[in-house]
């Protein structure tokens, strides 16, 4: 497919559809006229030369991959036929066998990139259907990485377990880094200088760790050495139960993509194509 691959992006307008519309032209993936990306409301102003559309169907029938990008709630709604096509889905908690049953194709590969994606720097871990060739999986993987780093995964489950430890994952520091600018704010220091103190060392850690790729634990023992200010913090908060809060955390997300693939089979079939 080369340069000239024709991609489709159905919900091109959200958050993720538009940062894979953009770094795949980045990347020299497609060029934007052979994009055809598609919008349910206002069309986005970016992307200009790329064709813009409302009808999912004719993005099917312009485009040889098609990425499926809408809200996993909103993916009964959408009824193409992309029968003979290769359908790389972004969506948390659609299966692989729903996804081949509602569009009508058997060449799938099913990923789960996060927010970061924004930024160029998801993670986005992906499993393929059995007759997903070579080339489809090649393509796939160079659109991931048009938008940071993929790995290939073992199972199906083991997807529905990355939905929530990297497809949520930018969500924990986030969370994290609001607790303590909540504490901040509540000891009185002024809202905005916590606020840039709490971004900047959210900023600064996530550059540390890129610059060291040490193990997460053998950053929190670089710290914990000192015994001094660190340490004290990181003993209380474990003593408060953080492993234990953040383990539930991500079997909450598990079982959520697992419930969320299971209504999935439970749904009426779609009756109609376009
Ligand atoms: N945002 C995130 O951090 C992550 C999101 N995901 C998955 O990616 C998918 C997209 O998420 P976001 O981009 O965050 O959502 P979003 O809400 O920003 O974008 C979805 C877009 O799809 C459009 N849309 C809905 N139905 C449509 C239709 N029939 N035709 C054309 N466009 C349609 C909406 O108007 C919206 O612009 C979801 O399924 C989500 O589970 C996966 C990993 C991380
Ligand atoms: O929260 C969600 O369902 C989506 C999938 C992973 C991140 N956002």
């Amino acid at each position: 497919m080369g340069s000239q691959a024709r991609i489709g992006i159905i919900g091109a307008g959200g958050w993720l559809g538009k940062a894979f519309s953009q770094s795949i032209v980045e990347a020299g993936i497609a060029d934007a006229e052979a994009l055809t990306l598609s919008y349910r409301s206002a069309k986005p102003d970016v992307l200009p030369s790329a064709t813009w559309t409302k009808d999912n169907q004719l993005l099917v029938e312009r485009s040889d991959v098609v990425i499926v990008s809408v809200r996993p709630e909103d993916f009964p709604a959408v009824r193409v036929s992309a029968q003979g096509k290769l359908v790389i889905s972004v969506m948390a908690g659609v299966t692989l066998e729903h996804l081949a049953r509602h569009l009508q194709t058997d060449r799938i590969v099913r990923s789960l990139p996060n927010g970061a994606a924004e930024v160029r720097s998801s993670y986005t871990p992906w499993v393929a259907s059995e007759a997903a060739g070579e080339e489809d999986c090649r393509i796939a993987q160079a659109i991931f990485e048009s938008c940071g780093t993929s790995d290939r995964l073992a199972t199906e489950a083991d997807i529905d377990y990355f939905t929530g430890l990297t497809g949520s994952g930018p969500a924990f520091p986030a969370l994290l880094a609001a607790a303590m600018m909540n504490h901040a704010v509540a000891r009185g220091i002024n809202r905005d200088v916590a606020r840039r103190g709490v971004n900047a060392l959210l900023v600064g850690a996530g550059r540390l760790a890129e610059l060291r790729a040490d193990c997460p634990n053998d950053l929190v023992e670089t710290f914990m050495a000192y015994r001094g200010t660190t340490a004290a913090a990181m003993d209380a908060m474990r003593a408060a139960g953080i492993d234990d809060a953040v383990g539930r955390g991500l079997d909450a997300a598990f079982r959520k993509s697992i419930a969320m693939g299971h209504a999935d089979a439970e749904a009426p079939q779609p009756t109609a194509s376009a």
